[in-house]
């Protein structure tokens, strides 16, 4: 069956709405209305509602959607029904506390391998993992079926791992490095930024120091 074509808007609010059902789940809370999900998220319910009837139109009024059947279904759209390999490059300071977070991440995620160019990380262990050298990178990445790839190395030399891993034939890139990484199309990067994530927050704070309005990002 061809997958269905769902917004980058939704797809990043799936994972959301999953930590959420699956807290209700953990609660032994079987239905949830759009409404109750709007009041934890701080979104509008018409918002969730339309972004659900992407599963189909089984939400019923009056008593909500099944949190069973939406964890289900959100788990098999993003894939984490089947098991996801991730490489990190980059055992610094970043590297090893996201291979140290590594045993928190669910539903299937994992970092299967991580590697670094310093003769000192090489041979080394975080969390169970033992830091490969980067002319391993390409057979470990088939051997160990690996799509995705994380990205922590200086800004300078991150071009040059995005085109790595990229010729060693991952999927996706998740880049930590403060820079803007050209590759082909069908590679797909998203980026996580903690710094301009903090200082586009400056700039909702107001001078008095009073509290601001909480917005979400989700929107
Ligand atoms: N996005 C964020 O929220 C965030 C937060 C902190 C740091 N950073 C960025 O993450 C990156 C790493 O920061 P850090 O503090 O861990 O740095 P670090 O210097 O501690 O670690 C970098 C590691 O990359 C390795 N490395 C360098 N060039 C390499 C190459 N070509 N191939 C393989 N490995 C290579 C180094 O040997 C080192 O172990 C930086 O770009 C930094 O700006 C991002």
């Amino acid at each position: 069956m061809k997958p269905m074509k769902i917004s980058e808007a939704v797809v990043r609010r799936l994972p959301v709405y999953l930590q959420v059902l699956n807290d209700l789940s953990m609660r032994d809370v079987q239905t949830v209305s759009s409404q109750e999900l709007g009041n934890r998220l701080d979104l509008n319910p018409a918002q969730i509602r339309k972004d659900l009837a992407y599963f189909g139109d089984f939400g019923r009024k009056g008593i909500g959607y099944d949190v069973t059947y939406l964890i289900e279904k959100i788990r098999q759209i993003l894939k984490l029904d089947q098991p996801l390999n991730v490489a990190l490059v980059g055992a610094g300071n970043l590297g090893r506390a996201l291979c140290n977070y590594n045993m928190y991440l669910k539903d299937n995620m994992k970092i299967t391998a991580v590697f670094d160019i310093h003769p000192s990380m090489i041979g080394t262990t975080i969390n169970g993992l033992t830091v490969l050298p980067m002319d391993k990178l390409k057979e470990t990445i088939l051997e160990r079926h690996i799509r995705i790839g994380i990205i922590t190395v200086p800004a300078t030399e991150a071009q040059h791992v995005a085109d790595q891993f990229v010729e060693a034939g991952i999927d996706g890139i998740l880049n930590f490095a403060p820079t803007i990484l050209r590759v082909q199309d069908q590679v797909r990067i998203h980026y996580a930024n903690f710094t301009s994530q903090l200082m586009s927050l400056a700039y909702y704070l107001d001078e008095e120091g009073e509290e601001g309005d909480n917005e979400s990002d989700l929107d």
